[in-house]
């Protein structure tokens, strides 16, 4: 009776949603997993559903068609972004990728990401600079096989992340094992990441802005001008180091790059843009790929098949070689396969990053309006059993045929498309099939603590979708 009395009178005929309660709208409808409560409220409302968050107008597609509206025909009108509290703090908002408005520095900084730092040639040449890092995480791993202790999958895959990371873009290796070194840096990226995830009431109620309610934005200032500082530090060290000649032969990094870039004339790229995009691309890169690895081995352990299947595919491909170059990854199919079904089933971004409607759109007769968030549920898409055959069952079979991820039947969006697709997935690809195949090559695996599918499959939602009981497992050198 709730949904009649939604007229399409009184909500402008929006598309078809649960009836929003006053000041709240729908926010106790959504749960601890939002992801999944708006997958269960999509089979009631439909592909296209509009609920209220507070006082945030909120549309949900959920559906390959209605992926394809928004992401491909009105992907123009709809590439904006909300820009959450948080992301205020230090001003990062104004020179931030992640979250301007599809306007010229925007476009600027897409351009410079995508033909500068993470076209093929840029990553063929920077090549050098992550093979070391594999090797430092054999080396773990191999430790923790002689004292018998297990490893926590997450944080061996974030430190290495961040290790092929600031190695590829300043040439800093940021990630160390056991040391203290590098905790600095880590915990800086951590808490940035956990302070962007919390769930801010400031969002969904403007009125709460100003008075920060949780803490959240004055915390996010601490954190950000503590990651900053460092950026900061790294760029003028490097300045000082190009001005004086002092850094040994020219570097192949990506700082490097943003630098010439800087200092020629067809772009206008000042040090602060670079402090912001270095900020942004080590945020959204580093937990994502770790917590994608974690996803990946956990499925790995629970389907000792698939696993024996992967490691005999790697095992005819690299042979006894330890190492597993980035150049065997196109002979991976498996292997690639299972990384395809992983993102299916455990969708790392489920509802990607919310875009914003810049004008009022006209989808299927319904009107969304001007300033409502847009989210398009992944999650929801991958566990369709009209799409996919045995949805909750892990097939990587299913994907052998068609390798290409970009399909152009929207059903799989692990990176989204359109305009605001993840710049940084031509790093994530190597980054995420050169851990799991280091891990698996040279190691069999145990699972340690829970063995039952259900509880390991169990998710909490965050900035990048993770494991609720994080996944601990014993290696065994082979
Ligand atoms: C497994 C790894 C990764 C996954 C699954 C992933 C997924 C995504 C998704 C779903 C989005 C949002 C797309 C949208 O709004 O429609 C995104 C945006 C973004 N990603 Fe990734 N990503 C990954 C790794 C990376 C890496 C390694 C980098 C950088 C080195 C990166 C940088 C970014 C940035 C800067 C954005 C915001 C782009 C914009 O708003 O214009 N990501 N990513």
């Amino acid at each position: 009776c709730f949904n009649f009395l939604r007229s399409n009178s009184s909500r402008r005929n929006l598309p078809p949603g649960p009836y929003p309660f006053p000041i709240i709208g729908n926010v106790l409808q959504l749960g601890q997993n939002p992801h999944q409560s708006l997958t269960k409220l999509s089979k009631t409302y439909g592909p296209l559903m509009s609920l209220k968050v507070g006082s945030q107008n909120v549309v949900v597609a959920s559906s390959p068609e209605m992926a394809k509206e928004v992401l491909l025909k009105h992907d123009h009108v709809l590439s904006g972004r909300t820009v959450i509290a948080a992301a205020e703090a230090q001003d990062h908002n104004i020179s931030s990728m992640a979250f301007l408005p599809v306007n010229d520095a925007w476009r600027k900084l897409r351009k410079i990401s995508r033909e500068q730092m993470f076209s093929t040639h840029q990553l063929d040449i920077s090549e050098d600079l992550r093979r070391a890092k594999l090797k430092k995480l054999r080396d773990y791993v191999n430790e923790c096989c002689v004292s018998g202790r297990s490893v926590r999958i997450e944080q061996a895959a974030f430190t290495t992340t961040l290790s092929l990371m600031s190695s590829t873009l300043f040439s800093v290796d940021f990630g160390n094992y056991d040391t203290n070194s590098t905790q600095e840096f880590k915990h800086a990226i951590q808490s940035v990441v956990d302070t962007v995830s919390a769930p801010n009431l400031a969002d969904f109620f403007p009125t709460l802005r100003m008075i920060d309610p949780q803490g959240i934005k004055k915390r996010a200032e601490v954190h950000f001008e503590k990651l900053l500082g460092i950026f900061e530090n790294i760029i003028n060290q490097r300045l000082e180091s190009r001005k004086n000649n002092t850094g040994g032969p020219k570097k192949k990094d990506m700082l490097e790059a943003l630098l010439d870039i800087r200092e020629g004339s067809d772009y206008d790229l000042s040090c602060n843009d670079i402090k912001h995009l270095l900020f942004d691309l080590f945020v959204a890169g580093s937990d994502t790929t770790a917590v994608t690895t974690e996803w990946v081995m956990t499925e790995l352990l629970l389907n000792p098949e698939i696993m024996s299947n992967a490691k005999h595919e790697l095992k005819i491909v690299v042979g006894d070689k330890a190492e597993v170059q980035e150049s065997d990854i196109s002979k991976l199919p498996y292997l690639q396969a299972v990384v395809k079904e992983n993102f299916r089933f455990h969708p790392t971004g489920p509802i990607l990053i919310p875009h914003k409607s810049e004008t009022d759109v006209e989808i299927n007769g319904y009107i969304i309006p001007k300033h409502t968030q847009i989210l398009v549920n992944t999650w929801a898409m991958g566990r369709e059993s009209s799409l996919w055959s045995n949805p909750t069952s892990f097939e990587p079979e299913r994907f052998l045929d068609k390798i290409d991820i970009k399909s152009q039947d929207y059903k799989l969006l692990p990176f989204g498309s359109g305009r605001r697709v993840c710049p940084g997935q031509p790093l994530a690809h190597r980054m995420l099939h050169l851990i799991v195949a280091t891990l698996i090559h040279n190691f069999d695996w145990q699972i340690e603590g829970i063995k039952g599918k259900d509880e390991n499959r169990e998710e909490k939602f965050g900035l990048a979708l993770r494991k609720a009981v994080p996944l601990r497992a014993i290696p065994i050198k082979i």
